[in-house]
Formats: structure tokens, sequence, C-alpha cells
């Protein structure tokens, strides 16, 4: 099986490098537009072989789409990244011309592909490439939301002095920081809720550094984090290539679902080797429901640029 990841840079390099270092695949092609620099990533991780004791393979292409075919799944993360100080909503104006011709250049390969989409702003980029792609729904996931719940579950973690493996916490809602929304009120430390261990301020705190757990670290960076995006992408690779049938919170398209139509927002998914399989229904409380409404009509501005500038057509 081959897998793709276009855009060699942080995030990039770091979701190849925990494909190939967990033999999710026999076949990884790293793709960026910048002169060699997959090849030099790609020949620098292959060295880590004989040292970490892999067998996958990974090879690395400049722009060369013909080396992608065939591929089962890609892993989208090509663009830019935000600077301190900035939104990733910031980010529309560059971004959404290299993901729509990378997903057009993929497909144009890879047919039957699967898309998690990385870049940002994810959710409209998500919905992007839905829309200019004409694939599926079920094929089409942005990565988001696996990313928040960890960083969410880190937070607790922290604040209990508890195994972040113990803990079940999901963030639903946009990936952004202010659309985001942690589910403190379902958050669980093996089956017990995390609430009756905290004060309502604490939760309160909680939630905000998750909401702001990108911006804190793009802050201390200079540019935004990798570690746990790739680590999140390649989680949700995994879970297809090996069809696993977890839960994560994605980026999916909804058509009634949680109240929502026509957009692309986080919300939990089943994801096997159909891509997103199903969303999970939750009961939400009517502040929670609040949260998400005001949450999708963000996001919806942001897909409204799409039509505003041009790149989608009603
Ligand atoms: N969804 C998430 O949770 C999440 C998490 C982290 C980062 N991101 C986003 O992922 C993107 C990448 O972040 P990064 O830190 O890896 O940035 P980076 O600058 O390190 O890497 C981006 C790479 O994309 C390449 N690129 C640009 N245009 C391309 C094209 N047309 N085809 C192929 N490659 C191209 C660049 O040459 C560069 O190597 C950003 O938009 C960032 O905001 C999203
Ligand atoms: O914060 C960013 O801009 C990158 C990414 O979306 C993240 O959450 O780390």
């Amino acid at each position: 099986m081959k897998i793709t990841v276009v855009g060699a840079g942080a995030v990039g390099a770091t979701t190849a490098d925990n494909l190939v270092r967990r033999n999710v695949a026999e076949e990884i092609v790293l793709l960026d537009i910048k002169e060699g620099f997959a090849e030099g990533k790609a020949q620098d991780m292959m060295q880590t072989a004989a040292l970490l004791g892999f067998e996958s393979h990974i090879k690395g292409v400049t722009n060369d789409y013909q080396a992608t075919a065939g591929s089962a799944v890609a892993v989208i993360t090509s663009g830019i990244p935000r600077k301190p100080g900035m939104t990733r909503e910031e980010l529309i104006g560059t971004n959404a011309g290299i993901v729509k011709s990378v997903v057009e250049n993929l497909i144009k390969h890879s047919p039957d592909i699967i898309i998690l989409i990385v870049s940002n702003p994810m959710d409209t980029m998500t919905y992007l490439a839905l829309k200019t792609s004409g694939l599926p729904k079920n094929r089409i996931i942005g990565m988001g939301g696996a990313l928040d719940s960890a960083r969410f579950k880190y937070q607790i973690s922290d604040k209990l002095n508890a195994s972040a493996n113990d803990l079940n916490a999901i963030v639903i809602g946009g990936h952004g920081d202010t659309t985001m929304i942690p589910l403190i009120k379902h958050a669980t430390w093996n089956s017990v809720k995390v609430s009756s261990f905290l004060t309502e301020e604490e939760e309160g705190e909680i939630v905000k550094k998750t909401m702001v757990g990108g911006a804190t670290l793009t802050a201390l960076i200079g540019t935004s984090a990798w570690y746990a995006p790739g680590a999140a992408a390649a989680a949700m690779v995994e879970s297809i290539v090996k069809n696993q049938n977890k839960l994560f919170t994605a980026s999916v398209f909804l058509e009634g679902e949680f109240g929502q139509e026509d957009i692309n927002i986080g919300v939990p998914v089943i994801i096997n080797n159909k891509g997103w399989d199903r969303i999970v229904p939750m009961e939400l409380s009517d502040k929670e429901q609040e949260l998400f409404a005001a949450s999708a009509d963000a996001v919806r501005k942001m897909n409204d640029v799409l039509y505003d500038e041009g790149i989608l057509k009603k």
C-alpha cells in the first residue's frame, strides 16, 4: 500500500516519520514543491531504518505526482503556517490556492484516494477539498479535533496529575482559537467524570488553555507546532489503513447532523478503510449546542470567503 504526504515541512515530515517508524504502509511518498527538500528529508528518515528497525520505504519527490499514483491515502500539509499573533484564518489567501491544486493533482493519479487535510484554516480547506474534488464525502477528512482532543487530555492530565492515557475527552467544533469546544462536562478519568475533581474555575482554565493551545505554542516556537499535529495525522492514517474503526473528532461534511448542513466541522466519527465511516451521535447540553451553532457560523463565514473570492462557484 502507498501513502502520500504532501508538504515536507514541519508537519508533513513529522507525519511521514511517524508512519514510517510504525510500518503503517510499505511505501510512503513525500512530496514538496521546494526542489530537493522532500528527497533530503526522505533520505534522512531512511537512514534511521537501521537504527529503529522499520521495513517501510519512504521516497521524496519534487512536485512529481506520477510518483504518487495509486495512493490509498494522502495527507495534505502543504501551505504556510501562522506566525505569532496571527490567527489560522489569516492563512486562507495563500493556502486555498495551494490546497485546491494539490487535491486536483492527487486525484488525477489516484482516483480512489482518501484525503486527510491538515493545512489551515483546516475546516475551510477541508470544505474546499470536498467541493473541488467531487469525491464522496467519506473520503475527505479534516484533522484538527484529534490534535485538539490530545491537547485537552494533556491539560486535564496536568491538572489532575493523571496519565493522559486514562482520560477520555474530546473537542468538537471548528479548529480555531475561538471556535473549538472542549467538552469538559463529558470528560472522564477511567469512567469517572473529571468534573468531580475540579472546580468550575479550574474547568474554565483547562478549556481556555486547550482552545489557545496552538497559539501558545506558536508564540513560544515562532511558528506553529508539529510533533502532536504529525502524531495526530499519522494516528488517523493508521486507523484508515489498518481499518481500526477508531473514534476521532474530525472535520467532516454535515447534512443535518448536529443541526448543521453544507459545512465541514469537527464531530466524533469512526475512521476506517472507507475514510470516515459514520458520525457518532452525542447528547449535547443547551449550552454546548449553542456553542456548536456559533462555531459553525464562524466556519461558514470563512467558507463564504471561498465563494466571494471566486475560488468556489455556488
Ligand atoms: N490541522 C491542524 O491541526 C494543523 C496542525 C499544525 C499545522 N497545521 C497547518 O499545516 C500547514 C503546514 O505547517 P508546517 O508547520 O508544516 O509548515 P512548513 O512551512 O514547515 O511546511 C509547509 C511545506 O509546504 C510546502 N509547499 C508549499 N506549497 C506547496 C505545494 N503547492 N505543493 C507541495 N508542497 C508545498 C512548502 O515548501 C513547505 O515545505 C500550515 O498551514 C499549518 O497552519 C495544521
Ligand atoms: O496553531 C496553528 O496555527 C497550527 C495548528 O492548527 C495547531 O493547532 O497546532
